[in-house]
């Protein structure tokens, strides 16, 4: 997953999009980029790393004009550390584009060739964002017939080819320079999208986010979601238009998005996330209540940050007291989105320290949203043990992660997967649990359709192995695990970049 940012204002944006860059932080710690555009001149500033690393003053300083986009980047394609593929991309022609991209398209190598052997058309990095891009200039310059002025009518066409073109997951925000901004997402609504509005004395102001929590901290209102297919444009002036336009849709969100990839105060199709975890929280306890009847649990002690709201649930469901036992380093990013293993090993102990007093002598049960490759459940047990609790239980507020994740989060090879191969037991014994416990996938469906029955659908495939896209096959899973081996995208060429990285930035 990635964080994207678009908006039309009626004063300069560059701050607007640093501001709401910060607060999409949590979904891609790689790299970051602002543009934004002034008299028909794009401006942009890029480079890998935090928002906070990547723009000086003088940087920001260079990006004028009212509209403009941004990104922070958490890489599923291409490679981890390759500053050429922090986006957004740009094409000169037609009319001069710039693209930004949450998702990852499953038929990228393919598109990649018919750009280049029909279209001619020459891609610089492996980045599927850039192949994104590339289709999207093609069917532009198609729909526009050498017209020299864009209108919405072509710009609508044109998207109509992408959603015929491309496919996988895709939420994007887009600039075209002479008309304005342009957003769409893919059929499935895999990604998120939200829209907010801000009215001023110049008239009104438009940002697309991929959470609305950008939008509430940038002091705009959420005016709806974008929904999935569709496409909406704001030129220039404020003026805001959108169409359907994919053939078929099947709202079908990233169930991933509520268990883990997004702030919890933020609101996806109309549910509050914190709302879905805390429910998460209570199906869990059902199956506690149910399974382990005898469990003797001295305290409930949650793996922070994301799994909080479920344990204080699955806590208070059970009638048992709900304890902090780990204190987080603010200043330590998510662990599950840094590349490479050694990091993020290294991370969980730098990132978390036990209270000892809170497991010296007692049974306790950790809660965790999510079991990955269990990095942070092995060295998490292992420093309640050291703590001196009794019995460490285990429980996770989401079913086996077991299928790779093909649609923008980085679980692409099933080796990686702590439960792709074992059953229950055999992770609770490399876990080093005395009694791991995980959420029904029926029971994470009913945690947030029960705030929005409208939700018939997710994409639940690293639960269940089912790719809602249907062109997923296990040719293609076998191929990407291949590509990935091949790539030398390993998890050692991913640590020593980060290292490096380090080094620069602390220069
Ligand atoms: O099994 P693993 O591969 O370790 O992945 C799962 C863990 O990673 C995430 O935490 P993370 O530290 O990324 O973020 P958080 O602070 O939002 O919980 C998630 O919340 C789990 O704790
Ligand atoms: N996680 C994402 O959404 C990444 C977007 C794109 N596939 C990239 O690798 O840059
Ligand atoms: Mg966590």
């Amino acid at each position: 997953m990635c964080g994207i940012m678009g908006v039309v204002a009626t004063t300069p944006v560059n701050q607007l999009l640093y501001d709401g860059l910060q607060v999409l932080q949590h979904r891609g710690q790689d790299a970051a980029g602002i543009a934004t555009a002034e008299g028909g001149r794009f401006h942009m500033h890029k480079g890998p790393g935090l928002v906070r690393d990547v723009f000086r003053t003088r940087n920001m300083r260079n990006l004028i004009g009212n509209w403009g986009i941004a990104h922070c980047r958490y890489p599923t394609a291409g490679s981890a550390y390759n500053a050429a593929e922090a986006q957004p991309f740009y094409v000169n022609s037609p009319f001069g584009l710039m693209l930004a991209h949450n998702g990852n398209l499953t038929n990228a190598e393919q598109l990649r060739q018919d750009m280049f052997l029909q279209d001619l058309r020459h891609m610089n990095t492996n980045s599927d964002s850039e192949v994104l891009l590339n289709v999207l200039a093609h069917e532009l310059q198609a729909a526009s017939q050498n017209r020299y002025q864009v209108d919405p009518e072509t710009i609508f066409q044109a998207v109509k080819g992408v959603q015929r073109r491309v496919r996988g997951a895709y939420a994007v925000v887009a600039m075209i320079a002479g008309y304005g901004l342009l957003a769409f997402r893919d059929p499935y609504g895999i990604r998120p999208l939200i829209i907010g509005r801000n009215d001023t004395a110049h008239g009104p102001e438009y940002l697309v986010a991929s959470e609305s929590v950008a939008i509430d901290t940038l002091g705009f209102k959420v005016l709806r979601d974008v929904e999935p297919g569709e496409a909406i444009l704001i030129d220039t002036q404020g003026h805001f238009v959108s169409r359907q336009c994919a053939e078929k849709t099947l709202h079908a969100p990233c169930m991933f998005e509520y268990v883990y990839l997004a702030r919890p105060d933020s609101l996806m199709d109309g549910v509050s996330v914190y709302e879905t975890r805390v429910k998460m929280g209570e199906f869990l306890a059902d199956k506690v209540r149910h399974t382990m009847p005898h469990l003797d649990i001295d305290a409930v002690i949650p793996i922070p940050d994301s799994s909080r709201p479920a344990a204080m649930e699955l806590a208070r469901c059970l009638d048992i007291p709900y304890r902090e036992g780990f204190v987080k380093n603010r200043y330590i990013g998510r662990t599950f989105i840094m590349p490479g293993q050694a990091s993020r090993r290294k991370s969980v102990r730098q990132k978390l320290n036990a209270i000892a007093q809170e497991f010296r002598g007692k049974n306790v049960m950790l809660v965790d949203d999510s079991i990955v490759r269990g990095t942070t459940s092995r060295e998490i047990i292992m420093m309640a043990r050291e703590a001196g609790a009794k019995k460490v239980y285990f429980a996770s507020a989401s079913p086996p992660v077991r299928h790779a994740n093909v649609y923008g989060i980085d679980m692409p090879t099933r080796s990686e997967l702590i439960a792709a191969f074992r059953n229950d037991e055999e992770i609770c014994n490399e876990i080093g649990a005395d009694g791991l416990i995980y959420q029904d996938i029926d029971a994470l469906k009913a945690a947030v359709r029960e705030l929005n029955p409208a939700l018939v659908h997710f994409e639940t495939s690293c639960f269940d192995g089912h790719y809602v896209t249907g062109d997923v096959s296990n040719e293609y899973l076998e191929h990407v695990e291949a590509a990935r081996a091949k790539t030398g995208r390993s998890e050692d060429d991913a640590d020593s970049a980060q290292l490096d990285l380090n080094l620069v930035q602390s220069d």
